[in-house]
């Protein structure tokens, strides 16, 4: 059976990818509106409502705009990449390592977690749920992205004349990442958050450093590999690295789309220190590849169908 997607902000940086990843694909029959139709909320609205999935890859208050177009009747199912439902009733949270594909699957409404909210959590939402980290620990995330993780606007900046050589930015410590952060890890107190943007066009890394001498039982960074490890074992998009003394980590300028996560965790000799790393590409995991994950998920099919999942 074809399922009918609807993309409703394909001419967009996570839309393009996402249409990308299902060219070719079969299963679906994938329907997006051209030139002047794009905005035209008539047009939209019928292609929402005549969707089976309709997946949106719009700014906030456009992917609100598009729920409320759909008739509840029309039986159309959503995804939506945009941070309006992370921590809304009624929505699937689309991390399905961490909610359960099950959950994904038989979903109505699934919201694509937040780029850098996916390495976030990945790292912490496991050791946490197994009482090996703290929920009412302090946290920090130091983060750097890719530029085209700030869509459109952010591109166009960064390829202009005289553009930065690195963005450090989140200073009113309110950044749209916070609540779904602290949700979905089940922590106490929202992060302290410090994003950056580098003049590499995809890819992120996304670095939570912890004082583990200073927890309650002492965490080793070997056991929180460990457990890391044990909960992604039966994952083909999340990687959890062995020990190694690797120097550094690098983003790549023009790296290739990838649609995987590599976790890391660094420990000091003495065992009192660790960095949690996650490195992972804001369009793929982070975006149009999680997009893809779910919707094989919703239609019943192996969940890395389509996937760049590299060698
Ligand atoms: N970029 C990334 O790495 C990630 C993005 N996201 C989320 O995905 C969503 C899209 O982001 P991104 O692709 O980066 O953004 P872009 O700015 O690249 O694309 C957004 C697209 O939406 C279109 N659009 C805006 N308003 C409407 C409307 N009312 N009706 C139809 N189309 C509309 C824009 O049109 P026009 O072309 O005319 O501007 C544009 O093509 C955002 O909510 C973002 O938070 C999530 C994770 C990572
Ligand atoms: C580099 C950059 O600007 N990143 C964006 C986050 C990416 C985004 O807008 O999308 P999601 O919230 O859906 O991940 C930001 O910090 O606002």
């Amino acid at each position: 059976m074809t399922t009918a997607v609807f993309v409703d902000g394909a001419a967009g940086t996570t839309g393009l990818e996402i249409v990308e990843r299902l060219r070719g694909r079969d299963e679906f029959a994938l329907h997006v509106l051209e030139g002047g139709r794009r905005k035209d909320p008539a047009a939209r609205r019928e292609a929402l409502n005549d969707a089976d999935i309709a997946i949106l890859c719009l700014p906030d208050d456009a992917a609100r705009e598009a729920v409320a177009l759909i008739d509840p009747a029309s039986g159309t199912r959503v995804i939506d990449a945009s941070s309006a439902h992370r921590t809304a009733a009624g929505w699937a949270y689309g991390f399905p390592e961490l909610v359960g594909r099950d959950t994904i699957a038989a979903a109505a409404r699934v919201s694509n977690p937040g780029c850098y909210p996916t390495g976030f959590l990945a790292l912490v939402a496991p050791l946490v749920r197994e009482g090996l980290l703290p929920a009412d620990w302090p946290y920090t995330v130091n983060a750097v992205s890719g530029y085209s993780g700030g869509g459109k606007a952010l591109i166009e900046r960064f390829r202009a004349d005289g553009a930065p050589a690195f963005r450090a930015y989140g200073y009113d410590l309110a950044h749209k990442h916070l609540p779904e952060m602290k949700a979905h890890a089940g922590l106490a107190h929202d992060v302290i958050f410090a994003p950056s943007v580098v003049p590499a066009y995809r890819g992120m890394i996304v670095e939570v450093p912890l004082h583990l001498g200073a927890m309650e039982g002492e965490p080793t960074a070997d056991r929180l590999r460990d457990a890391l490890a044990r909960f992604y074992a039966g994952s083909e998009v999340v990687a959890v690295a062995p020990a190694r003394d690797t120097g550094e980590l690098l983003l790549e300028r023009e790296a290739e789309p990838g649609d995987g996560m590599t976790l890391h965790v660094f420990g000091n000799a003495g065992g009192w220190n660790a960095r949690l790393v996650a490195v992972l590409d804001n369009l793929g995991k982070g975006a149009s590849g999680a997009a893809i994950e779910n919707l094989n998920l919703m239609c019943g099919l192996p969940e890395t169908a389509g996937l760049r999942l590299g060698a």
